[in-house]
């Protein structure tokens, strides 16, 4: 047995389980007329109700005095510190430091990065005003009207999703594309519209070694200087954002055209530093610093609140819960938003890159479960499909229900309806539907009574199925920065909880070290001994389909 699992706390909750998992929800709720207003929260611009979970007051406090003994207010403060936590990269993490504007400093290594942060910000203004009002041209004179940015992972999902997200903020100097996957049908469909003299490529890559974005960044180079570019114009259409400014350099890119980052800002941590570059083109300066401006919010309202008022804390425990005394293998992550239809995929590399790990920090194996599949899409779409699943499969699927109370050019009627059906959906989960109810509803519909109870247990919705519904005035930038910060320290409350280490990926670096080996096999400067089986197999078929005719 680790350390956590036989924490005194943790088999208090395994007792407690016991007896919650024989209990349905709607009997706390007919039991207690204060259940809603005892089980809410607000910090932030974020409301949170998580009132329709499997929880009563004894096994939250459970839960928070767990979230003690695993010592999380150390594990914070080192990790807002500047302590080397990544132990496996030997690094700080402090995405933290990146919309930190209180005036204090933040040191790593003894060091005060609160200068060169500051620096790189004033960096981006400055770009974005430039491009925006005109004073930097594309080399036959014309302003820039397209930017491109090529990037994956954290250099790229962070900044596609918040710019689709603030869509109603866009600014209109610019129109901002979004190129991730080395498939080149994308990088194709997005420069075969784009005029070359009115193009400005951004190239995002924290190491500035990704196949993908390294092979797109070669091909947009290609294309704009096959549409007439010269070698010495490309200093006025590509910049890059890096840590690693030597490979960028050498890449080609000017110095003065790289926006710096830094190894203790991890890849899905990074839209607050210069790979939020997109953001500002898209969205303008004042807009990028607002999202910031919510997530250092967010950042003071995680350090101080007590637990239980604290809204990372709270939803960090409640998955816990369900994913270790629940055996929850999955999160569903709901907008209710059209703007806000990524999210889902936004956590879905923050969480599942942290906390899809089977070692302790310490190097041992964990003997619990980890961190669950975050999945989802924008509500009401997904009530038409695999909400199914989540009445009426096996087992439970925690939700997030997410919604703002106003949106942009808001006509009332469809915003009832959203509104509607994402409270409706809650309830319904929550209340479920008896068979008795069921079978009363078939009454006198032709059907003789084997056939009506065989119906009738069909219709059943067992309800007890958990969510949170988070609600906001409306999504600008200071609350989505707010909201995904709130996810962030979520995600590092589980870790912490765990025993992880929420800031490494060895299980993509090898994806990347294997997919540059297998490319070797393919172009044929590799041995195919190497290769298992199927593999060489495959190889085999693709040169086939591709040798010369
Ligand atoms: O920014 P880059 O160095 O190109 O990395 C892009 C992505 O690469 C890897 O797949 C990492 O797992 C991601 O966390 C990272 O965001």
């Amino acid at each position: 047995m680790t350390v956590l699992t036989s924490q005194p706390e943790w088999q208090r909750l395994t007792e407690l389980a016991t007896s919650v998992k024989s209990t349905h929800m709607r009997d706390w709720f007919a039991e207690d007329p204060q259940r809603a207003s005892k089980f809410q929260t607000e910090a932030c611009g974020l409301y949170l109700d998580y009132s329709k979970n499997r929880v009563d007051q004894e096994v939250l406090d459970t839960l928070f005095a767990l979230a003690d003994s695993q010592g999380l207010s150390a594990h914070r403060e080192a990790m807002f510190g500047g302590a080397n936590i990544n132990n496996t990269e030997n690094r700080a993490v402090l995405h933290t430091a990146l919309r930190n504007f209180s005036g204090e400093p933040v040191y790593v290594d003894g060091q005060d990065v609160m200068p060169e942060v500051l620096a790189t910000l004033e960096k981006i203004r400055a770009f974005t005003h430039a491009i925006h009002s005109g004073a930097h041209v594309g080399y036959t004179g014309k302003p820039i009207r397209q930017v491109v940015s090529i990037g994956i992972g954290g250099s790229f999902l962070g900044p596609k999703i918040m710019t689709e997200a603030l869509k109603p903020y866009t600014h209109d100097a610019v129109k901002v594309h979004f190129v991730a996957n080395v498939d080149g049908c994308h990088i194709h469909d997005v420069l075969s519209t784009l005029d070359h003299t009115e193009t400005l490529i951004v190239m995002s890559s924290k190491s500035f070694s990704t196949q993908e974005t390294l092979q797109n960044t070669l091909s947009a180079k290609d294309w704009f200087l096959s549409q007439g570019g010269s070698q010495q114009d490309i200093a006025r259409h590509f910049v890059a954002v890096s840590s690693n400014v030597a490979a960028a350099t050498e890449f080609g890119i000017a110095e003065e055209n790289i926006f710096p980052m830094w190894d203790w800002v991890g890849g899905r941590y990074s839209l607050w530093s210069a790979i939020g570059l997109p953001i500002a083109l898209a969205l303008g300066f004042d807009n990028f610093k607002s999202l910031l401006e919510g997530a250092h919010e967010m950042d003071k309202h995680f350090k101080t609140a007590p637990s239980k008022q604290n809204l990372p804390v709270i939803m960090a425990m409640l998955g816990i819960w369900y994913r270790n005394f629940f055996d929850a293998q999955s999160h569903v992550l709901l907008p209710y938003y059209h703007y806000l239809r990524g999210l889902p995929a936004y956590v879905q590399q923050l969480d599942m890159e942290s906390n899809g790990k089977q070692v302790t920090q310490a190097g041992q194996r964990v003997d619990y479960a980890t961190g669950p599949i975050i999945w989802g899409s924008e509500g009401t779409n997904g009530q038409h499909s695999f909400h199914q699943l989540i009445h009426q499969g096996h087992g439970i699927i925690p939700a997030d229900f997410l919604m703002p109370l106003n949106v942009p050019n808001q006509d009332d009627t469809h915003h009832a309806m959203l509104a509607s059906n994402c409270f409706g959906q809650t309830q319904a989960l929550m209340q479920g539907k008896s068979f008795e109810d069921c079978y009363k509803d078939l009454e006198g519909k032709g059907l003789d009574e084997e056939q009506r109870r065989s119906l009738a247990e069909h219709k059943t919705m067992p309800g007890n199925k958990p969510s949170n519904t988070i609600l906001f005035e409306k999504l600008d930038p200071f609350t989505l920065g707010a909201l995904v910060a709130m996810y962030e320290h979520k995600v590092f409350v589980q870790g912490v909880i765990w025993q992880l280490n929420s800031f490494d990926q060895w299980g993509v670096e090898l994806g990347k070290v294997l997919g540059n080996q297998v490319l070797a096999g393919i172009v044929g400067s590799a041995d195919h001994d190497q290769f298992d089986p199927s593999t060489q197999q495959l190889i085999a078929r693709f040169r086939k389909a591709n040798a010369p005719k």
